[in-house]
């Protein structure tokens, strides 16, 4: 359960997220849509820790967020290039990331890199690894550890057709496993295809709820 209170956020006078409020269940896909610069990744940003907020609460299973923990500990997030260093391999930089809290091997690794469609034993280095292998990868970090919540940003829109298949049944069965997603995205298909609840933003403000609807 992920319970978000009345948030907010002014970044030099701009108010980027104006009292959103959220409440969101285990198991579900939550699709986010709205123009350019109205505060998806932003939302995104604050609901990992990454940008803290000025006003408001983040309760998920009972954590607080910046009170209990600086981080959700049971958290997959896709952050473009996520950090990795440029000139490892896609597999050794996931497994630096996952040595940082030692839940997962090599194995673990292995599977979530096969399952967005890359290969666990290319040599080559992230750097030379296209855009839509930067995608794939960025995801397979995202998911690696079975976290229970999962946001995704963007997470096909520099994918080929096959890609984007493949990730959308990637983000299924995740869902199939338990965890929760919120799924920002311009893709319409994807949000169709997924979602199961859809939050429309505009200048930082949740107007509205698109629609729901039980799969
Ligand atoms: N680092 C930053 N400092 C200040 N303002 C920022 C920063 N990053 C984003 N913003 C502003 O926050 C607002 C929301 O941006 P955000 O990136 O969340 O939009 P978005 O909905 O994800 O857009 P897009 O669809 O283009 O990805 C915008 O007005 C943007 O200019």
């Amino acid at each position: 359960m992920l319970k978000v209170n009345q948030i907010s956020k002014t970044i030099k006078g701009k108010v980027i997220l104006n009292n959103i409020s959220l409440d969101l269940k285990q198991g579900e896909i939550y699709g986010f849509v709205g123009r350019n610069g109205s505060g998806k990744t932003m939302l995104f940003r604050a609901l990992s820790g990454l940008m803290k907020i000025d006003s408001g609460d983040i309760i998920y299973n009972n954590y607080k967020l910046h009170h209990d923990v600086t981080v959700f500990p049971n958290l997959g997030i896709t952050i473009e290039n996520a950090g990795l260093y440029p000139e490892f391999t896609g597999f050794k930089n996931l497994q630096l990331l996952a040595k940082l809290n030692r839940k997962i091997g090599d194995q673990e690794i292995k599977i979530a890199i096969k399952r967005v469609g890359l290969d666990p034993d290319d040599v080559r280095t992230f750097r030379k690894y296209s855009l839509g292998m930067k995608q794939r990868i960025v995801l397979a970090q995202a998911i690696m550890e079975k976290p229970e919540l999962i946001l995704l940003d963007e997470p096909t829109n520099s994918l080929d057709e096959e890609g984007v298949k493949l990730i959308r049944q990637v983000i299924r069965e995740e869902q199939e496993r338990g965890a929760m997603v919120l799924l920002a995205s311009h893709n319409k298909e994807d949000i169709k295809l997924l979602a199961d609840q859809v939050y429309y933003l505009d200048s930082g403000r949740l107007v509205d709820e698109v629609y729901s609807h039980a799969k």
